[in-house]
């Protein structure tokens, strides 16, 4: 597509949708804006984008299709500031936040004035931010979820998925109430279960050494999501209230559950909670995308010696395979040691599974 591209907010994500557009529409111009004027200095060296705008007046008139890339609070007024300007007739305007209600609400403002609000949330992402961190193929795979409102223009929303085929996302049109209460289930409460056994490791103060010391592995797996942004948690939860409370009473009611089974000693109840949810997750398709991509490990038994981990990456190297991340699980003491390397994409974790199995004799384990 032809056009004028504007990104507010050039961090993780808005800088990442940025880029899937850059590499799609070559004929596009994007301009950008961000308060932090050294993210948006970097956002232009690093070629997120063409041109920096002062104001968002400035890049919004000019734009055919505008995203606001900041955290769901400043979105919101960000909104209110649009609706008071003099957009394209035709404009799209839409974001890359966490939750849809309270951001399409607020919206709403947009649609009287006749432009078209396409709330938009690209379901993958990490723990880093700024444009720094920004890249083309972060949702590649991932669910791209749009809620426009009923009376969207279908067109516009063609439009919108053209404008973002660069990211190869996977999009899906809902209302935002129900985007706000699957992500509530699969994304923003894991959040706040994975913080709280963290909390709870954190808080078993006498033995404190020796349970950082055992968390190092399965554990910190487990609760990996712990580590992300405080702020973006904290403004999720505080937009997505009544799903979050909801939830939280159901769990609540579930451990209260758990915890007279534990205490009348009931075996086989016990037994059929564990069964039950082994049964679901195992049924969870495992070639199939999921709403957030998952992360494709593979486990290397490995000699604890010196130069081991860059005999691994030589050997993946030589064979092209790309790494996402590598790390040693540190809770053995024996001789062995398990490297964890992480790949984009499940081909690539088989891939690099044979090569190790061809160059070695090192156990490999997919997990
Ligand atoms: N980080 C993640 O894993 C994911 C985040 N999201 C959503 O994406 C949004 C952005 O998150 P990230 O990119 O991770 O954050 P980030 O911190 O990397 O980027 C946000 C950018 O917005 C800028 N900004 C803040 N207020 C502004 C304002 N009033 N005007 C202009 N620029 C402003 C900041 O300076 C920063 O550069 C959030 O709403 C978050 O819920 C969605 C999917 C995944
Ligand atoms: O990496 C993970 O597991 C995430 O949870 C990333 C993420 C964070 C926020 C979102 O709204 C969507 C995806």
């Amino acid at each position: 597509m032809k056009g004028n591209v504007f990104v507010i907010g050039l961090g993780l994500i808005g800088g990442s949708v940025s880029l899937a557009i850059r590499n799609t529409h070559h004929e596009t111009l994007i301009t950008g804006y961000d308060v932090d004027h050294k993210n948006l200095r970097l956002a232009k060296v690093l070629g997120l984008i063409d041109n920096e705008a002062e104001t968002i007046k400035e890049g919004a008139e000019a734009a055919d299709l505008i995203i606001i890339g900041t955290p769901v609070v400043q979105a919101e007024s960000i909104i209110k500031e649009l609706a008071m300007l003099d957009l394209k007739d035709d404009v799209i305007i839409t974001d890359v936040g966490s939750t849809k209600k309270g951001i399409t609400t607020m919206a709403a403002c947009l649609e009287e004035k006749g432009y078209t609000f396409i709330g938009g949330h690209p379901m993958a992402g990490s723990h880093k931010s700024g444009a720094i961190a920004a890249k083309p193929h972060l949702f590649e795979n991932a669910f791209y979820l749009l809620t426009p409102y009923e009376g969207t223009p279908a067109g516009q929303v063609e439009n919108l998925k053209d404008w973002l085929s660069g990211t190869k996302a996977n999009f899906l049109v809902i209302t935002p109430e129900l985007h706000d209460h699957l992500t509530g289930v699969i994304s923003h409460f894991p959040h706040i279960i994975a913080a709280g056994l963290v909390h709870q490791a954190k808080n078993c103060h006498s033995e404190k050494q020796l349970v950082s010391r055992l968390a190092a592995g399965g554990f910190r797996d487990v609760t990996r999501i712990a580590s992300s942004s405080p702020q973006m948690w904290r403004d999720i939860l505080l937009h997505n209230k009544d799903v979050i409370l909801q939830l939280m009473e159901e769990w609540i009611a579930q451990m209260e559950q758990v915890k007279h089974m534990v205490q009348g000693q009931e075996a086989d109840e016990i037994f059929d909670y564990f069964a039950t949810a082994k049964r679901f997750r195992d049924d969870l398709p495992v070639k199939a995308q999921g709403a957030i991509p998952a992360f494709y490990d593979l486990y290397i038994d490995v000699p604890d010696y010196p130069g081991v981990i860059s005999e691994i990456t030589g050997y993946l190297a030589q064979e092209n395979i790309s790494i996402t991340n590598i790390r040693i699980l540190e809770t053995r003491e024996e001789i062995y040691a398990a490297l964890v390397v992480s790949f984009q994409t499940e081909s690539d974790r088989k891939l690099a599974r044979d090569c190790i199995q061809k160059h070695t004799n090192y156990e490999t384990i997919l997990t």
